[in-house]
Parts: C-alpha cells; structure tokens; sequence
C-alpha cells in the first residue's frame, strides 16, 4: 500500500494557549469542521474529545497530551494537544519537540497571559513556526488590536495581521482576509458550517487597506524579486503573497495573526486554510539529527520515505485498551509485525497493532509512513523520548531533556491491602511520564515520590484516589534530599565483646576511613594481609558498613564519597560470627564518620529565570536572599534570562512566589546541577528537623 498524502501534504502542529484561552474549543472546532468528530463537545459539559480524562474534565484544564488525526483542502493534519499549565511545562516541551508548527491561541479579551508567555518562549527554544488565532472575537471586552499591541510589547515578536475581525463582542460577525481582500461571514444557524464569501464593510474598508499594506510590506521584505516588483508599482499575486506568508512563518521573521471565535463557530475554517496554506509540512523543517549508536558519528535523517526508519516516542498512555505509544516517524516506513530496536534501551520491541486516532475513534492500521504520528499499542520497553528504529541502521535521535524533580515526599495507603495495588499504580504512572519517580526509603521502607512541583504531585495523588484505582492514600510533607560525607580522614579500632550464658560475641575491627572524590561514591576495601580475620566474615564487615551509609550521623541521609579500608582485626575460634562483625564494624565506622568530621550537603539547582525588564530588580533581590549566586544576565527577545545557583530548600513556593513578584508574567525553569556543604547554622535547623 502507498501513502495516502505526500509528505508536503502534512502538517503536524500543535495548539498552545495560556490555560483557559480556548484551546480544547478550538480543537474541538477543527475536528468538528474537519469532518471526523460529529458532535460538537463542549467544553462546559465536560464532554471534549481531546480531553479524555476524567480529572482533566473536572479541573478543566489539559494535562496530557493527545495526537489527533484529521484532513482538511487535501492536506493530513496530526493535531498534537499541549498542555498550558505551568507545572506541566515538561510535557509542553515533549510535545514542541514532535511538531512541525503551531497555532497559538490568545484570548482576545485577556491579550497575551502569563502561560502564553511562557509557550511563546518554548516554542522560540525549539525554533517553532507560529501563527496566532485570536479567539473569543466574542467575548465583552474583546481586542483584536489590544493583541497585536500585547504580541509587539510582551512577547518583543513582530505580528502582521492577515485577518480583521468584522464587528467584536456580541456583533462579532467573520473576519476580512486581507490576502483577498473579501469579507468572510459565518451563518449562524449552520452552527458555523456555513459561510460566504462578502463584500468588505464599507466601515472597515479604510483600516482594512491600510492592514493590507502593512501585510504586504512585511511580506516583499522577504523576497528581492518581490520587493523589487513592488517598489515598481506591482503587488504580489495571491499565490506569492501565501509564499511569502510561509517563509515569514517558516522563519519566524514574523508571526500571521487571525481573528475567530471557536465558541461561537466562526473563524475556524479560516484557521484551517492557515494552516494548511502557511504552517510548514515536515520537509519544510530542518531533517533531524540524531547519533549514530554504533560509532556515536552524528547523522541527520531526512523526512522521507526511503531512508531507514526512525520514530521518537513522545508520549504514553494507558487507556482501556491497553498501553498506547505514541511516536513521530521521522525517516522510513513502519509495517506493522516488524521488529524494531529500541535503541536508547538497546533493546528489541516488535510492533503487534498500531493505531491512527481521530476525534472520537481509532483506525487499525497496517503501514506508516515519514511524517506520521502512529499509536503503537502494547509496547513493552519503550519509554517517553526513546527512539526506535531499523535494528540494522541503530540511530539515537536528538533526546529529550527531562529536568531533576524538585521535590518528594512519602505516600502510602491507608489500608494494608491497599499496599500493593499502590506500587502497581506508582509503576505504572512513573512510567508514563519520565519526570515522575518512584523510590523506597531504604531506612524507613516509606514510598516516596518525586517530581517537578507540588501540583505535579497532587495530580497523582489525585489519580490514585479515583477510579480505576480508587486507593485511599496518606502522603507526607514535601522535603528536599540532602546527602552527608565527611571532610577528613580518620582511624578507629573497635572491639565487639560479649558474653552471655552460653557463646559469647568477639569481633575486632580496625578501620580507615577517608573522602572519596567528590561524585565517586563510596568504596570499601578489605586491605588485610594474613588471616587476622578469615574470609567468611568480610560480608559481614561490608554489610555492617552498608548499614551506615545508609543514613548518616548527622541528620540520617545517606552518606556518600567516602572510602573505607578494613586494615586489621581480630577473631576468636568460638565466640566469632559474621553477625559479630557486622556489629563491631557498624559501630566502628559510626564512631569513624564522628571523628572525621562529618558534613550536610545540599542539592544545589541551576535556576534560569525569564523575565521583563520591570522585574529583574526583584527577582534579583529575591532569588539573592534564598541564598542564590546569580551568575548572569542576558537578553533573549525583548526578555531577561537571569542564571543562579540556588539550594534547592529555598526554592519551595517559588513559582507562587514568582508569579505575585511579577504578576505572573515572568517563568522559571532549574534542573539539578550539584551538591553543596550545607553551612553550618543552616545545617543545624535541618539536624532539628530531622534527627
Ligand atoms: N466566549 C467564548 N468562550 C470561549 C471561546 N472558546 C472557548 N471558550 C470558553 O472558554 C473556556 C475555556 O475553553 P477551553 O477550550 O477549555 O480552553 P483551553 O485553552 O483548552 O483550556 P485548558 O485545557 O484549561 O488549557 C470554556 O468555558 C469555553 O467554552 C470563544 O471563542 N468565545
């Protein structure tokens, strides 16, 4: 079987929005218009296709990311639904790293808010193509040129419109299309479907002529023939001026801006053309590269069908029908029944079904092609941001980065039977979204889970608590990770002696311990010569030390970048056991760590603020006073990038923090970068705390 579109024929885009701004509507809209879904699913009444969770639908806002296929003009369009919260950045990002293009969607009552802000900057990361909807051209108090003037001075981007809207508010009535110069009006009672081409409102005419000039101004800047032709009196033709449109977008030298109100059924068709007419197909971007697994060489990978397959996988989910994998295919052919490799696992997976989900069904398909967004169903090794490919050309396409997650805390259930149904639902969460870990407390045995913030982890806890899995589960406090290690070396001799009735206890140990470097972990080193103390009882030496370095003096965190050497020791025919010497050695080397003097260290994160000029004074002085170094400041767009070194216990609360500092306009991102000492008055609090 063939293709059933050209690659040219495809657009894989995405639609971000601040929260609330009309993204599920909108979506909504075009699979409606599109012709594959045939129910138009408010919102409202909780009943949108993209928003198949339960929770999502209650809270009302779009937490995972769906791929949807539809058609529109002849042209394939895979829909990849972003989320916009701000706690869920990281699936924004996975999502930007898939897509060829993207609708942005304001609300045109609202302007640019701070999410949109914070999207416009990611897709400026990834180099993304933009065009921008104004939506909700019906709402009191909407402002088509209150947008443009937000999209100039918030965002520093250059928008053209290349739609008017005619009327706003409750008169809100079609839009004029400024590339041909007709009005375009939506029939109310077709729920939208219908609409007709009109003559430009005499009342707009003047402002429509002057937008049209600045159109077409902006447009020749990006052609000599064309601006050439211009200054010589000559307009460019429809066909050139859609041309020029898409190198704008291609090349973000400006972003298309058009008007609607997906609500109330009008402007999404027109939406649609744009897309087609001017959001890129996947050989308008750049091929993607990747590294070749066998000899680490870099390699790019073209879209098209006839080089060797590669496809990233994106996004997990699990549904009643079992696991499904989504995956972009880059470069080649998908059958289905092949085996692939996964090759940033290193191992094999075979492709059993793969599915193409529309709005409101699934089709089984047997073949995909360069540029398609496939489900993959019942895959069992890969995760979010592997690539799988043709095991004879192994190709690790550019990974995905995951930030370190900021915080933990313990969680575990109510009820004993409840327990193990726990660690099967926490399995499986963490396996569907990489910034989410699971882990078990090697002291207390308590659960804990990690992610990027408290929302995060409250919308798990959430998931656990409903149906299907309906645990009812207790969690502790958020807290930070702390580590313990030593600055010095020392020596101790330690004797275990007991006797009582019958066998006694004897175990000698002598041990150094010292710092490791820093990073390396902790050794152990048994350095006896002669048989002072015979083989059989040297696991019982490791395991006693094991023991401490599971929770250090200080405030019982793990210890690490220490050495410890057993240099000598003594036994006794009868009274000695393995038992005896995991005793003497776990006492000696607590006494050990004591005496070289033992320290807190701190997680310490690399924080990166984006922020308009107003505020920097106060993210300054703020990011200064939770202990912060800052170590930069620079410009990207018309917004500051401020770069710290902050510990990461004072950086709990920031985003809310941040937010009221800057009405929520400025954003953050802070990964993991090393540990630190703790200093010394803040290490007592945190001794308090926790021994
Ligand atoms: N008046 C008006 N309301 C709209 C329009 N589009 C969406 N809405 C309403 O705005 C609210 C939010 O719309 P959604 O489509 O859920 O917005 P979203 O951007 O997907 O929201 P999240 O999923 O939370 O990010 C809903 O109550 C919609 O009915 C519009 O064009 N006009």
């Amino acid at each position: 079987m063939a293709r059933s579109h050209k690659i040219e024929d495809y657009r894989n885009f995405g639609i971000m929005a601040h929260i609330d701004a009309g993204k599920t509507t909108t979506t909504e809209r075009i699979l409606y218009y599109s012709g594959k879904s045939h129910k138009i699913g408010e919102v409202h009444d909780g009943a949108a296709t993209m928003d198949y969770m339960e929770q999502e639908q209650e809270r009302g806002i779009t937490i995972t990311s769906a791929a949807t296929t539809t058609f529109w003009n002849g042209k394939r369009l895979n829909i990849i639904d972003t989320p916009g919260h701000v706690d869920f950045t990281i699936e924004v990002e996975r999502s930007l790293r898939v897509l060829d293009g993207a609708v942005c969607v304001l609300d045109s009552n609202q302007g640019v808010e701070p999410q949109t802000e914070t999207v416009w900057r990611q897709g400026d990361k990834y180099k993304v193509p933009r065009i921008v909807f104004c939506n909700k051209m019906d709402k009191t108090g909407a402002s088509f040129d209150q947008c443009i003037d937000d999209i100039k001075k918030r965002l520093g981007a250059r928008p053209v419109p290349i739609q008017l809207p005619i009327g706003a508010e409750s008169d809100f009535k079609g839009i004029v299309d400024l590339v041909r110069m007709k009005a375009v009006i939506w029939e109310d009672e077709s729920l939208g479907a219908k609409f007709h081409d009109a003559e430009i409102p005499a009342d707009l005419q003047e402002k429509a002529e002057a937008a049209r000039m600045e159109l077409i101004e902006a447009a020749v800047e990006l052609d000599e023939g064309a601006m050439e032709a211009y200054l010589e009196g000559n307009e460019p033709d429809e066909a050139t001026l859609k041309r020029l449109i898409r190198e704008a977008v291609r090349t973000s030298a400006w972003f298309p801006v058009l008007a609607g109100s997906a609500f109330k059924n009008k402007g999404v068709q027109t939406l649609l053309d744009a897309v087609v007419d001017y959001l890129p197909s996947p050989v308008d971007v750049p091929p993607t590269k990747g590294i070749d697994a066998k000899t680490e060489a870099e390699v790019v990978r073209h879209s098209t069908d006839d080089e060797p397959l590669a496809m990233l996988a994106f996004k997990i989910i699990e549904d009643p029908f079992g696991v499904l994998t989504f995956a972009r295919i880059y470069s080649g052919k998908l059958e289905k029944g092949v085996t692939l490799l996964n090759s940033t696992k290193e191992k094999r997976e075979r492709i059993g079904r793969m599915v193409q989900m529309h709005a409101n069904s699934r089709e089984e398909i047997d073949e995909a092609f360069a540029g398609d967004i496939v489900a993959l169903v019942g895959l069992k090794e890969s995760r979010t941001g592997d690539t799988l490919c043709d095991p004879a050309h192994p190709v690790i396409l550019e990974k995905m980065e995951f930030p370190a997650p900021v915080i933990e805390m313990s969680v575990e259930a109510a009820t004993k039977s409840d327990q193990e149904k726990l660690t099967t639902a926490l399995m499986k969460l963490a396996s569907e979204d990489p910034s989410f870990y699971v882990s078990t407390d090697s002291e207390s045995g308590q659960t804990i889970i990690k992610g990027m913030g408290e929302l995060h982890l409250d919308i798990k806890v959430d998931i656990l608590r409903r149906a299907p899995y309906n645990i009812k589960v207790n969690v502790g406090a958020p807290q930070v990770a702390y580590r313990e290690t030593i600055r010095k070396a020392a020596e101790i001799d330690y004797t275990h002696k007991k006797q009582t009735g019958g066998t006694g206890q004897f175990a000698r140990v002598k041990l150094v311990v010292e710092p490791n470097e820093i990073g390396a972990g902790h050794k152990f080193e048994n350095k006896i010569i002669g048989g002072v103390v015979p083989k059989e009882y040297i696991p019982g030496v490791e395991k006693g030390i094991n023991s401490v370095l599971t929770s250090g003096p200080i405030a019982g965190f793990p210890v690490v970048d220490v050495k410890v050497a057993l240099i000598d020791g003594a036994y006794h025919e009868v009274d000695s056991s393995a038992i005896a010497f995991e005793i003497a050695a776990r006492a000696a080397l607590r006494e050990g760590i004591e005496k070289a003097s033992p320290a807190l260290l701190e997680p310490i994160m690399k924080v990166e603020v984006v922020s308009p000029e107003e505020y920097v004074g106060s993210v300054i002085g703020d990011l200064n006073s939770r202990r912060g170094q800052i170590q930069g400041q620079d410009m990207r767009g018309n917004a500051n990038v401020i770069t710290a070194f902050v510990p990461l216990a004072n950086m709990f609360s920031y985003v809310n923090n941040l937010r009221s500092m800057s009405q929520g306009r400025a954003s953050y991102t802070m990964q993991f970068d090393h540990y630190e000492q703790v200093p010394a008055a803040v290490a007592q609090e945190v001794q308090a705390k926790y021994a």
